[in-house]
């Protein structure tokens, strides 16, 4: 199969390594001085350093048309900012399409009846036609590129393109899961990221490991909720994109949203825990518009609020446990049967 990876970040690199063993891969780069660099020294030192590019890896910059000419499949591995434009550029091609990015969208204006976009609806405001999903699930680039075991779901409306990413992905270290619930697999790889600078918060304050399991677990009644109003699948929050990130991202020290949240307990400003990363933590970026879009649902998201509050510098790190930790006790909620009810609680 033929290959063609957009964005020379941690992940695209990961999974153009992991793909080039049994496939024709070429890596695209948007900045022609990194293109060259990695060429050059067989290694992205800026993005995944230490490991070596296998020599059958084409690494491309400039024009992207040529660079993706003739392939089966092309991966969008750019941060979600980018895949408005990465989609646009794509009309028309008729290879699989596939976006790794985790996130939503910011919202494009300051009206209140504009909310931000997951992955699917901008492909279905700007490209319905391309043939298209998502590969998700819990992995962090570097334990990919190290060929260690993973597990991912690939998740399309089409069967084809389900194929092609099992076909491309599926190997002795990695396994890919089909399923069609596209909206809950990309709910739960948005949502983690903000759960995650939580429990990176809680774990930075050393609160403690009951205080981790519970944001953990209230943190995926939370996605659950929301996933459920916006149309996905109650038990795909049970699987790889849902719990499984969730668990990855909030315990794992490789996670930048994590990091993140450590970083703001020690007293670091937003701006210098962003800095200090050298990679995107889509959580920073999409906490508001995940609550935004909650509150016009009407569907509470708790955590959530409390780390829209931190970034916007509102609240402390410690006010925003002590906002959680005070609020009045309620049943305990069990998603999908809180989805029947038109205000849900936590
Ligand atoms: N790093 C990881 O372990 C994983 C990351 N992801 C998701 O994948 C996405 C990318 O993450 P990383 O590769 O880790 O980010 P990164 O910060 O390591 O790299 C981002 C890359 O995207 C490029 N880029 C930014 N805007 C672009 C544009 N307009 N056109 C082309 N390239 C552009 C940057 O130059 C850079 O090469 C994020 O949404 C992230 O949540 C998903 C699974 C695992
Ligand atoms: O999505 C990821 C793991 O599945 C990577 O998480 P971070 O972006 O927090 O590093």
């Amino acid at each position: 199969m033929k290959i063609c990876v957009h964005g020379a970040g941690a992940w695209g690199t990961a999974v153009a390594v992991n793909a080039a063993a049994r496939h024709e891969v070429t890596l695209w780069a948007r900045d022609a001085a990194q293109a060259d660099a990695m060429s050059a020294a067989r290694e992205n030192t800026r993005y995944l350093p230490g490991l070596a590019l296998p020599a059958s890896l084409a690494v491309r910059a400039g024009d992207i048309g040529q660079a993706q000419a003739g392939a089966d499949l092309v991966i969008v591995a750019t941060p979600m900012a980018a895949l408005r434009e990465q989609l646009i550029a794509l009309r028309g091609t008729t290879a699989a399409v596939a976006w790794l990015c985790k996130g939503v969208e910011p919202a494009l204006d300051a009206s209140p009846a504009s909310f931000g976009l997951l992955a699917h609806e901008i492909w279905a405001q700007v490209a319905p036609d391309l043939r298209a999903g998502v590969l998700s699930g819990p992995s962090f680039a570097q334990e990919v590129a190290e060929g260690r075991p993973t597990a991912l779901v690939a998740a399309s409306p089409h069967a084809a393109v389900r194929d092609t990413l099992v076909d491309a992905f599926h190997g002795p270290a990695l396994r890919v899961y089909a399923n069609e619930d596209i909206v809950g697999v990309e709910v739960g790889g948005a949502v983690k990221n903000v759960l995650a600078i939580a429990t990176g918060l809680c774990d930075g304050l050393a609160l403690g490991l009951n205080a981790r399991a519970a944001l953990i677990t209230r943190g995926l009644a939370e996605m659950t909720r929301f996933g459920l109003a916006l149309g996905a699948r109650a038990e795909t929050f049970m699987g790889l994109s849902g719990l499984g990130d969730l668990v990855l991202t909030s315990t794992g020290d490789l996670s930048r949203n994590r990091k993140v949240g450590l970083l703001l307990a020690q007293g670091r400003t937003l701006a210098q825990a962003v800095d200090s990363l050298g990679h995107v933590a889509e959580g920073v970026y999409c906490a508001r518009t995940v609550v935004q879009r909650a509150r016009g649902l009407g569907i509470e998201m708790p955590i959530a609020e409390g780390v829209v509050a931190l970034l916007d510098g509102r609240v402390s790190p410690q006010d925003a446990v002590a906002a959680l930790t005070g609020r009045d006790p309620v049943p305990e909620s069990v998603p999908p049967g809180a989805a029947a009810s038109p205000r849900h609680s936590s």
